[in-house]
């Protein structure tokens, strides 16, 4: 039987979430050893440990099936292959930073100009489709201290709090592009492989689903229930159960995590107690 081939990175920014993710689909991998390839016990899927820089190469060859890179590392590559899910993880921005006692006017600045960056094909796009003429110089880490060495007058990197800018002296001042993790295929998979891939990315959802809600149970009296029903943006009408106390219920809903602090007030003042808020670990809708 075909298993499903998984690269993700080995140690980085993205290890830890694309292995929790893995697991959060009810995906068992054997514990540690230090191996590059490892197979599930319980799904046909074999995870491949990489540099994330060498993924997108191996899904375009059809060495992995599937990968999980940033937007940036896929871009970058240009390598002919598709996005088949965002992850919503490893957040953050390509941006061009300069010393931060440059008086910046705008991008016309980096005219004439030397650019250190890791993203050489990201970065010559953006000065090609913003008419800029600089020089690209080509650095794979650290790009942070090239400005204060003299390698060049400004550079393009990820940004994320942006500590690490800050603390090498420098100031984001052009945004090239936003980056998450994200699902990448190549998008030839046999049959099989296929469906071993829409059985993962139902679970994927079924779990990032779950991330954005949020299940609310409440009490209140129950002439003020009908005001509380159309406060609450539920997945269906909400289920209400008769409390033991009487003229009293208890309502159960679910709501969307960046809706809660909004309603919460409302709930409250519409006459809501007892609101408990509990997480939610899968999703199915
Ligand atoms: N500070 C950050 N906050 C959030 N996401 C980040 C941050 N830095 C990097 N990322 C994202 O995580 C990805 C991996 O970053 P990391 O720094 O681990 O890469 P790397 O050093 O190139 O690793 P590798 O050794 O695998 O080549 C980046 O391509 C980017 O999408
Ligand atoms: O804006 P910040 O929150 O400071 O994050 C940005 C930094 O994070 C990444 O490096 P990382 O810390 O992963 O180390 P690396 O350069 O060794 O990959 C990236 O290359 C930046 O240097
Ligand atoms: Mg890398």
């Amino acid at each position: 039987m075909s298993k499903l081939k998984i690269a993700i990175q080995k140690s980085g920014r993205l290890s830890e979430k694309s292995i929790q993710l893995i697991e959060e689909c009810g995906i068992k991998l054997p514990n540690g050893g230090g191996k590059l390839i490892t197979e599930s016990t319980n799904f046909p899927v074999e995870v491949l440990f990489l540099r994330d820089d060498d993924i997108p190469e191996y899904v375009d060859q059809g060495v992995a099936d599937i990968g999980v890179i940033g937007e940036n590392v896929l871009l970058e590559s240009r390598k002919n292959i598709t996005i088949v899910e965002k992850l919503g993880f490893s957040a953050c921005r390509l941006s061009l930073a300069v010393p931060k006692e440059i008086d910046y006017p705008d991008l016309a600045y980096f005219n004439g100009k030397k650019v250190a960056t890791s993203y050489p094909n990201i970065l010559s796009d953006y000065f090609e489709q913003n008419d800029i003429n600089a020089t690209i110089e080509f650095i794979s880490g650290s790009v942070e201290i090239a400005p204060g060495i003299g390698l060049a007058a400004g550079i393009c990197d990820i940004v994320s709090s942006g500590s690490t800018l800050l603390s090498n002296g420098l100031k984001e001042v052009e945004k090239v592009m936003s980056s998450q993790a994200v699902l990448v295929t190549s998008g030839n998979l046999e049959a099989e492989k296929q469906a071993i891939l829409n059985k993962l990315l139902f679970r994927i959802r079924a779990v990032q689903k779950a991330k954005e809600s949020k299940y609310i149970l409440l009490n209140a009296p129950n002439e003020k229930l009908d005001k509380i029903v159309k406060i609450l943006p539920g997945m269906n009408s909400p289920t209400i159960l008769p409390l033991a106390k009487e003229g009293w219920s208890s309502l159960h809903s679910v709501i969307g995590e960046d809706k809660f602090w909004d309603v919460i007030d409302a709930l409250k003042d519409a006459g809501a107690e007892g609101i408990l808020v509990v997480p939610i670990e899968k999703m199915i809708v």
